[in-house]
């Protein structure tokens, strides 16, 4: 039997995911409609599925969905586009919203203007397991430094970010062996104080225009290393996310864009 599912498609820095309220629209098997759902050309196109819930600890519950299918832990840009989604869909009147996820709860900061949200910060939490790591031979880059935001960053600095080839070295440093559940790979440039250049090959959707656990990772990277102080705003391809972070052992607080492409009805069956 075939059923419909409305969905919004919605994006952060370009980092887009199609969204299902699965209160409404339940979702067996999200993993085959992230596949599918991501595709260019046969499907709607993005860079994976989120699916926004229940929970009985917080407002709402997200699970988000690469696009080969695979289930991350967290997601910094889709938080933020389910804050937008959740008031201007009328599904709470609160600007202080409580997301649980699969690496806790975060807190939401919604700022909307006349019934609008553009804006949201995230408090992501702790950042954790902060170290340095040696990627041995094989890898055209001797050392990164690993930061987990709920999910596992690699972050990279180099000299000059226009020579890295991100489509080539992104895959195999996706699966180093040190990262046995796989790893998002972010290269960064320090072009300022406070100004990091960044680019990212996610884990499971490969280049995307920007990633907001891999900026908070950058930003954490950079102050560990003594590149930066605690406060920075990353540079994406598809924009920037201001991060500020309070430091060891500390809250990571990460502010930016929210922005709705369109809503659709897809059949499934
Ligand atoms: N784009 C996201 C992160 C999505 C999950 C990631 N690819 C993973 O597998 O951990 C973000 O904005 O944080």
């Amino acid at each position: 039997m075939e059923r419909k599912i409305e969905f919004t498609k919605m994006q952060g820095l370009g980092n887009d995911y199609i969204y299902v309220d699965v209160m409404k629209y339940p979702l067996p098997d999200p993993e085959r409609y992230a596949v599918e759902w991501s595709r260019p050309h046969t499907g709607i196109g993005s860079d994976g599925l989120v699916l926004i819930g229940r929970s009985d600890r917080a407002d709402f519950s997200m699970r988000i969905f690469n696009a080969d299918g695979s289930e991350a832990k967290m997601c910094g840009n889709a938080s933020r586009c389910i804050g937008k989604y959740l008031y201007e869909k009328g599904l709470t009147g609160k600007t202080e919203i409580l997301l649980d996820t699969l690496s806790g709860v975060k807190v939401l900061h919604l700022f909307p203007e006349q019934g609008v949200v553009n804006r949201v910060s995230v408090d992501m939490g702790v950042p954790a397991d902060i170290h340095p790591v040696t990627l041995g031979d094989g890898f055209p880059y001797a050392e990164g430094i690993a930061v987990s935001m709920g999910n596992p960053h690699l972050v990279i600095f180099v000299d000059d970010i226009s020579q890295v080839a991100l489509q080539d070295v992104g895959p195999a440093l996706e699966r180093h062996p040190l990262f046995p559940d796989r790893v998002n790979v972010e290269f960064a440039q320090v072009i300022g104080e406070g100004e990091i250049r960044m680019r990212v090959w996610e884990r499971g959707s490969g280049i995307t225009q920007a990633c907001g656990t891999g900026a908070c990772a950058t930003a954490v990277a950079a102050s560990f290393a003594g590149r930066c102080r605690n406060e920075s705003d990353v540079v994406m391809d598809g924009g920037v996310l201001h991060i500020r972070w309070t430091g060891e052992g500390g809250h990571l607080f990460m502010t930016g864009p929210a922005v709705k492409v369109f809503d659709g009805v897809i059949e499934i069956s």
